[in-house]
């Protein structure tokens, strides 16, 4: 693991572009995409070089993390309306290459297999964005999901509900349940992009970062990935054991300058 300790959380957001921008100008690119408010100053960010730095998302695809079971999704919070809103709409992609699971589907099991043959036909996901919630949760994948689950139904944790009540009218309306990529399927993308701003994250961080590899803390499965960034402010990384270890440099310039 790639462990990028930032000043600021505009420093991350710049950073986490500056990865993506560098993805999707090698090529036909495959982006997987979270929502929450984490990754949200790198869509601005990614935005604004669209509008004045040219930069085309034209020949990409790009697949949602997870969605909430029983929103359609034209619910101004179902994850396809929301990325639409706050980023995919703002740019090029074409037309049907943002893609989402059906939070409406009759039988989730079967959407969760067909979203998977999805990902695997269009080649795989190249860079996969991905937010961490207070429990160590990544995607909706909660406490004890199998390190090599796949994607499927998941019931959301009370703290979880509680996190992303922010988002709606009544704290009563956050869905109990969500379809999500498991942690087998994530960790199947070739490049993992784990953001995290604010003190609220710092625990969660340091587990999954310092913690052992254990289902309490799911994002601790990605320490088994090859190839993984972690891109924290300074109030994240503040319960990091070994921040000298990630910050030194021996004078040289830092390993992200080119992620
Ligand atoms: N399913 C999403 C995750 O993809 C996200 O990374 C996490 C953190 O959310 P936030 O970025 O708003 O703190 O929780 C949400 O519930």
């Amino acid at each position: 693991m790639e462990i990028i300790i930032l000043p600021t959380p505009a420093d991350v957001a710049r950073t986490a572009a500056d990865a993506i921008e560098e993805q999707v100008r090698r090529g036909p690119s495959v982006l997987g995409l979270a929502t929450g408010s984490t990754p949200l100053g790198t869509y601005q960010e990614l935005i604004e070089r669209h509008r004045t730095g040219g930069l085309s998302f034209a020949q990409a695809q790009a697949f949602l993390l997870d969605e909430y079971v029983g929103l359609p999704s034209a619910h101004p919070q179902s994850y396809h309306s929301v990325i639409r809103d706050e980023f995919t709409a703002s740019v090029d992609f074409a037309a049907d290459a943002v893609h989402g699971l059906d939070g409406m589907a009759e039988d989730p099991q079967a959407e969760a297999e067909q979203y998977e043959a999805r990902i695997a036909a269009a080649g795989g996901v190249d860079l996969q964005i991905l937010g961490i919630g207070t429990d160590g949760h990544v995607g909706f994948n909660e406490p004890m999901s199998s390190l090599g689950s796949r994607t499927r139904i998941k019931t959301l944790t009370r703290q979880t509900r509680q996190d992303n009540a922010r988002f709606f009218d009544h704290a009563d309306d956050v869905p109990d349940h969500v379809l999500t990529q498991g942690l087998g399927t994530i960790r199947e993308a070739r490049h993992l992009l784990l953001l995290a701003m604010g003190e609220a994250k710092a625990e969660a961080i340091a587990a999954a970062v310092e913690g052992p590899v254990a289902a309490i803390c799911p994002a601790s499965a990605l320490q088994l990935h090859p190839h993984v960034s972690v891109l924290v402010d300074e109030a994240a990384a503040s319960r990091l054991a070994h921040r000298d270890y990630y910050t030194d440099t021996f004078g040289r310039k830092p390993a992200w300058q080119g992620l």
